[in-house]
C-alpha cells in the first residue's frame, strides 16, 4: 500500500516520455491540384529508427522535402528537432543529414576529398574536419579506398560514402531516401546494420523510406505504411500486420492419404473455415481442384483451409477419426510480408474493405 502511495504521488514529469524529433500535423502537399501527400500525422521519437514504406509516387520524397524546407507545405505542420523547416530551413539543415536517393560526388576527386569538401561547407575546421573524415570513413568501411576517386565506386561504396557525408555535420537526425536502391544483397545487409549500429551507438534518429518491407522489417523500431499520399498504418511490424489484416486469417495446409469426398466435406464443413481448397498430389502433379470432393478417392490430396480462428487441431482429428493418413500439417498466418503484397501489387491500388483476397 505505501509503495503504491510513494508510486502516485511521483510528479508527472518523473515519467520518461521519448522526445519527439519529427512531428507532422495535417500535413498536406498539393501540386497543381494533384494531392501528394494527404493530412499527414506523424510523430518520430529521438533514437528511433522509423521506415517510411510504400511504393513509387505514394509521397514519400514529397515528405521528406517538406521536413527539409525544401518544399512548402500546402497546409498543416512540420516540426524538425522543433524547428519550422519553412521558416528556419538552414537551422534545420545543421541538424539534419539528409542522404537522397542518389547521393551526388564529384567523380573525379577522392572519398577523402568529398568529404572534406562537405566538411568544408558546414565550416568545420580542417584539422578537425580530417581527423572526423578518417574515423566516418573507418566506420563505413572504407578506409581501404579512401584515396580512391569516386567515379569508381560501386553502388553500395557510394551509399556507404553518402552515410559518411551525412554525419560529418554531427546531425542528430539523418534521412535516407531509398538508401539500398540498386545495391546487392550482401551491400544492402552490411548498409541496414551499418545504419541500425549508428543510430543505438549514437542516439540517432533515423528516417528511412524505401519500398522494401523486407528491409524495413530488418531494422526499422516502427514502420509507417503510406500509400497515394496517406499513412493507412503506423507502428512495429506485429501491431501493423494487426491494424492491416483485421481478420488475422490462419490457413490450414493438411497432406492426407486415403482420401475420401466425405473428408473433404467435413473439413469444409468445420466451424471456422473461410475457404478451402485441394489438389491431388499422386496424379502426376495434375488435378487442381477448387473443392475437396473432387479430389480422387483414396489418393494423396494437399488440403487447405482458410480459417477465421486456428483450426490445426480440429482438422488433424477429422482427418484421423475419418480413417485417412495425416502425412503432414502446418499452421500459416500471413505475414506483414503478404500483406504489404496484397495491399501494394497492382501499382499501389488500396482498398481496405475489398483489397483482401
Ligand atoms: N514537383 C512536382 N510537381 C508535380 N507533381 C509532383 C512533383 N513531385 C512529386 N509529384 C507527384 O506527387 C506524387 C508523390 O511523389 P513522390 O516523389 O513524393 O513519391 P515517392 O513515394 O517518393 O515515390 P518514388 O519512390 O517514386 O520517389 C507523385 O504522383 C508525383 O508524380
Amino acid at each position: 500500500m505505501a509503495q503504491q502511495q510513494a508510486q502516485t504521488s511521483l510528479p508527472d514529469d518523473a515519467i520518461s516520455l521519448p522526445l519527439p524529433i519529427i512531428e507532422l500535423n495535417r500535413l498536406t502537399k498539393r501540386y497543381d491540384g494533384q494531392t501528394a501527400v494527404n493530412g499527414l500525422n506523424l510523430t518520430i521519437a529521438k533514437g528511433e529508427i522509423f521506415g517510411l514504406l510504400g511504393p513509387n509516387g505514394a509521397g514519400k520524397t514529397t515528405t521528406i522535402l517538406m521536413m527539409l524546407g525544401l518544399t512548402e507545405p500546402t497546409s498543416g505542420r512540420v516540426r524538425v528537432c522543433g524547428l519550422d523547416p519553412t521558416r528556419q530551413p538552414l537551422q534545420v539543415k545543421r541538424r539534419v543529414g539528409y542522404m537522397p536517393d542518389d547521393v551526388g560526388f564529384y567523380e573525379d576527386r577522392t572519398a577523402l576529398d568529398n568529404l572534406l569538401f562537405t566538411a568544408r561547407l558546414n565550416r568545420i575546421h580542417p584539422a578537425p574536419a580530417r581527423v572526423q573524415a578518417l574515423e566516418l570513413l573507418e566506420r563505413v568501411g572504407l578506409s581501404d579506398a579512401l584515396g580512391k576517386k569516386v567515379g569508381a565506386f560501386s553502388r553500395g561504396m557510394r551509399q556507404r560514402l553518402g552515410i559518411a557525408d551525412v554525419l560529418i555535420k554531427r546531425p542528430e537526425v539523418i534521412i535516407l531516401d531509398e538508401p539500398t536502391l540498386g545495391i546487392d544483397p550482401e551491400g544492402v545487409r552490411e548498409l541496414l546494420q551499418l545504419i541500425r549500429d549508428l543510430s543505438r551507438l549514437e542516439g540517432l534518429t533515423v528516417l528511412l523510406s524505401s519500398h522494401h518491407l523486407h528491409q524495413v522489417q530488418q531494422i526499422c523500431d516502427r514502420v509507417g505504411l503510406f500509400v497515394r499520399g496517406e499513412l493507412i498504418a503506423s507502428g512495429d511490424v506485429d501491431s501493423l500486420a494487426e491494424q492491416l489484416d483485421d481478420d488475422r486469417a490462419i490457413t490450414v495446409e493438411l497432406e492426407v492419404s486415403g482420401w475420401s469426398a466425405e473428408l473433404g466435406e467435413r473439413l469444409a464443413g468445420l466451424d471456422g473455415v473461410l475457404a478451402f481448397n485441394g489438389s491431388a498430389v499422386n496424379d502426376g502433379g495434375a488435378g487442381e481442384s477448387a473443392r475437396g470432393e473432387t479430389a480422387p478417392d483414396h489418393g494423396t490430396v494437399r488440403f487447405s483451409l482458410r480459417c477465421s480462428r486456428d483450426l490445426t487441431t480440429a482438422a488433424a482429428k477429422t482427418v484421423i477419426e475419418s480413417g485417412a493418413n495425416l502425412h503432414a500439417v502446418q499452421r500459416k498466418q500471413y505475414g506483414l510480408d503478404d500483406i504489404y503484397h496484397r495491399y501494394f501489387e497492382g501499382g499501389g491500388t488500396v482498398d481496405r474493405n475489398n483489397g483482401k483476397t
